[in-house]
């Protein structure tokens, strides 16, 4: 049986701060999205665009050369940075404080794109999300793992989780696995799968939103922009995780009596977010 604690609406509320009527976009977070290679763009896009739908009152994307145009014209809202290379990403360079970094999503594993990333490790003062290669990354470099922040979020799927952990036999020893993965580096991890369940410590929580329409490329993407915009608006990381992970999944239970399973895709969980925070209100 189930030991930790359930995600539902009643315990989200505990969590949820309502925006104050007076914010500006300066006090909503700055949000960070580093991502994206050639071919593999749509990925950045989806989380940034994720990052600002979910709230936050800046977002800047983090791409390579390749990845200007395609970023400003599918969401004119995002500000771009690139790299100096064109294919992928080899030198993270920003000149602000973001509230909270986003990294991962269509990155690549590229020789230069793991030194950078290394840099951004060792130097980096930001609250952090890790996702999709830059989780690939870290699982080739073990002894990265000692270089994360304290709080960092790190949202694997199932294989990815397995390259992070190593293997299990059963259920048990795969939450086991985490758990001890969770408390030696203090970090948060949240296994994304049906259901997703987050682990902080010795503290297991478990989702009760989402469906099936959920497994469709992109998904985990936006997952990755709606966790690190929350962390940008000054939720604490576990809350973040939760936050995130409860409304992503809401977009899904909102919108399948419209899209069935078959048609939703990526896009949709975005176009679903403000209704997802209005059923919270
Ligand atoms: N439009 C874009 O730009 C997009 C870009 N994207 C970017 O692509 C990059 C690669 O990411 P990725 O996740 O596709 O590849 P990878 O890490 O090899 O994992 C795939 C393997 O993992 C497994 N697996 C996955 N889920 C599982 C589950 N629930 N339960 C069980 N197993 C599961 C499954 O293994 P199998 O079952 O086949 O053995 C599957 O074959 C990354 O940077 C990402 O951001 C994508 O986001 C798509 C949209
Ligand atoms: N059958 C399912 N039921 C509920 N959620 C699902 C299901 N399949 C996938 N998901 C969710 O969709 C997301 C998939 O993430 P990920 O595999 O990283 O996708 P991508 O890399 O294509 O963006 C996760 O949040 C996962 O929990
Ligand atoms: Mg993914």
């Amino acid at each position: 049986m189930f030991s930790g604690i359930l995600l539902d609406k009643k315990e989200i509320l505990k969590y949820y701060k309502p925006i104050a009527v007076d914010t500006h976009k300066g006090i909503q977070g700055h949000a960070l999205l580093i991502g994206g290679s050639y071919g593999k763009m749509g990925a950045v896009c989806l989380s940034s665009k994720a990052a600002l739908k979910t709230g936050c009152g800046l977002v800047t994307a983090f791409v390579p050369k390749c990845g200007y145009d395609i970023v400003q014209i599918s969401i004119p809202e995002v500000m771009v940075l690139t790299d100096e290379k064109r294919k992928c990403i080899s030198n993270i360079n920003f000149d602000f404080q973001p509230n909270a970094i986003g990294i991962g999503p269509g990155i690549g594993q590229d020789e230069v794109t793991q030194k950078t990333f290394l840099k951004l490790l060792r130097t980096n003062k930001s609250p952090l999300v890790i996702d999709a290669d830059a989780l690939n990354i870290l699982s080739k470099n073990k002894a990265w793992f000692l270089l994360l922040p304290a709080r960092t979020i790190l949202t694997p799927h199932p294989k990815e989780l397995e390259r992070l952990i190593g293997e299990w036999n059963s259920e048990e020893e795969k939450f086991e696995k985490t758990i001890s993965f969770s408390l030696q580096y203090n970090v948060i991890v949240v296994m994304k799968g049906a259901p997703t369940h987050i682990v902080d410590g010795e503290t297991i929580y478990k989702n009760t939103t989402g469906n099936p329409a959920l497994a469709t490329a992109g998904s985990g993407d936006v997952l990755t922009g709606m966790i690190t915009s929350l962390l940008a608006q000054s939720y604490e990381a576990v809350q973040a995780a939760i936050l995130g992970v409860y409304l992503h999944g809401l977009t899904a239970d909102i919108a399948l009596p419209k899209t069935g399973f078959q048609s939703f895709i990526a896009s949709d969980i975005i176009g679903h977010i403000g209704e997802a925070f209005l059923s919270l209100e």
